[in-house]
């Protein structure tokens, strides 16, 4: 059984509660019956390297068959899991809207290497692109973003790192895709996740507090961190230098009240090593994140917005289909 349920079940997702259980078995079991169809690797040749990951190579290329463009993710060994969650859970989005589109599975005869081919993105860097947003593009690209992380949620799938590095935008074309789903996961309620996903500064309280039972508004927590940094202008909002320290970060901005409790509220309690360090600390106002450089990006509405999803209780984030509603977006 892949997805035992948890003993005690003390929190589960607001929407999509059972987006996987309503779908036949299929659909989820990426452990059980799943055999990948391997394309053919000779209709790819390699042009050049854009990136590398913890998990992977990444090169863009050309499918000679037809001359189109793509990128090919050659993954590095990891367990086999692993690889077939990622191909099962791309191969349910793709088509989606904004979520990269897988095309082809290849793999390397000898060395039985596997390579992911995507459809690619012209991507410009966010720290070029960022810098340069104004409202109407935050309010543009954030709901693209949301669309992504909505789809997603309906399909079941929480995708649990989002960050800047795996949002490719092309302003060009306007196009945003979410990328990299190699630690996304399907949502079944009442089962206890691995804490130790997504990366450091968007990590949301709930990975750092030991609360297993999280759901899909932890990708919302993540928009939020992003909203903010971009608002504010502070790359990454929340900056820890380790995964102890972020959560410090956070308290020093949202306070301990409220992270009492919700602690309390789903009967947690931190680490000796937290309650050695931690002091009563006030929440400090989003104003005070106000500059001379950053104050014609900021507004009531997209302060309410941050507040509504930098949430310690994962349960009161906005869900993303919430998020695309708030008023930010209609000004
Ligand atoms: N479809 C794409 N179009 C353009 N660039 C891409 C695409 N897919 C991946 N990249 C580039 O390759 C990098 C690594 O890809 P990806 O995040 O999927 O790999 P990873 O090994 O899982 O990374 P991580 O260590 O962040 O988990 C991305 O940050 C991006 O720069």
């Amino acid at each position: 059984m892949s997805y035992p349920k948890s003993e005690r079940v003390y929190s589960v997702a607001r929407v999509y509660a059972n987006a996987n259980e309503i779908r036949p078995r299929e659909y989820w079991d990426y452990e059980n019956n799943f055999e990948i169809q391997w394309g053919q690797i000779s209709n790819y040749e390699i042009v050049s390297k854009v990136g590398r990951g913890k998990y992977s190579e990444v090169f863009s290329g050309v499918n000679i068959s037809n001359n189109q463009a793509c990128v090919i993710k050659v993954l590095k060994p990891v367990k086999i899991k692993k690889i077939f969650r990622e191909v099962k859970i791309l191969q349910n989005l793709t088509g989606g809207p904004n979520i990269i589109g897988l095309l082809d599975l290849v793999r390397d005869s000898h060395s039985k290497i596997p390579a992911l081919i995507f459809e690619e993105v012209k991507n410009v860097e966010f720290r070029t692109l960022y810098p340069k947003f104004k409202k109407a593009d935050l309010q543009y690209y954030f709901t693209q973003l949301l669309t992504a992380l909505d789809y997603s949620h309906s399909m079941g799938i929480i995708h649990r790192d989002v960050k800047p590095q795996n949002i490719m935008i092309d302003p060009f074309q306007k196009k945003l895709r979410l990328i990299d789903w190699g630690l996304a996961e399907f949502y079944h309620p009442g089962v206890d996740y691995n804490v130790r996903v997504a990366s450091r500064y968007h990590k949301g309280p709930e990975l750092l507090v030991n609360l297993n039972q999280y759901d899909y508004s932890l990708d919302l927590w993540s928009v939020g961190a992003m909203l903010a940094a971009i608002v504010f202008k502070k790359e990454p909002f929340f900056r820890g230098d380790s995964n102890f320290d972020q959560l410090l970060k956070i308290i020093k901005v949202l306070g301990t009240d409220e992270l009492y409790s919700y602690l309390k509220k789903y009967g947690l309690t931190l680490s000796q090593e937290y309650q050695d360090v931690i002091v009563p600390t006030k929440r400090e106002p989003w104003v005070s994140f106000i500059n001379d450089k950053n104050s014609h990006l900021v507004d009531n509405d997209v302060i309410d917005l941050i507040h509504s999803l930098l949430r310690y209780d994962h349960q009161e984030r906005l869900t993303a289909r919430e998020a695309m509603q708030h008023s930010f977006f209609k000004n």
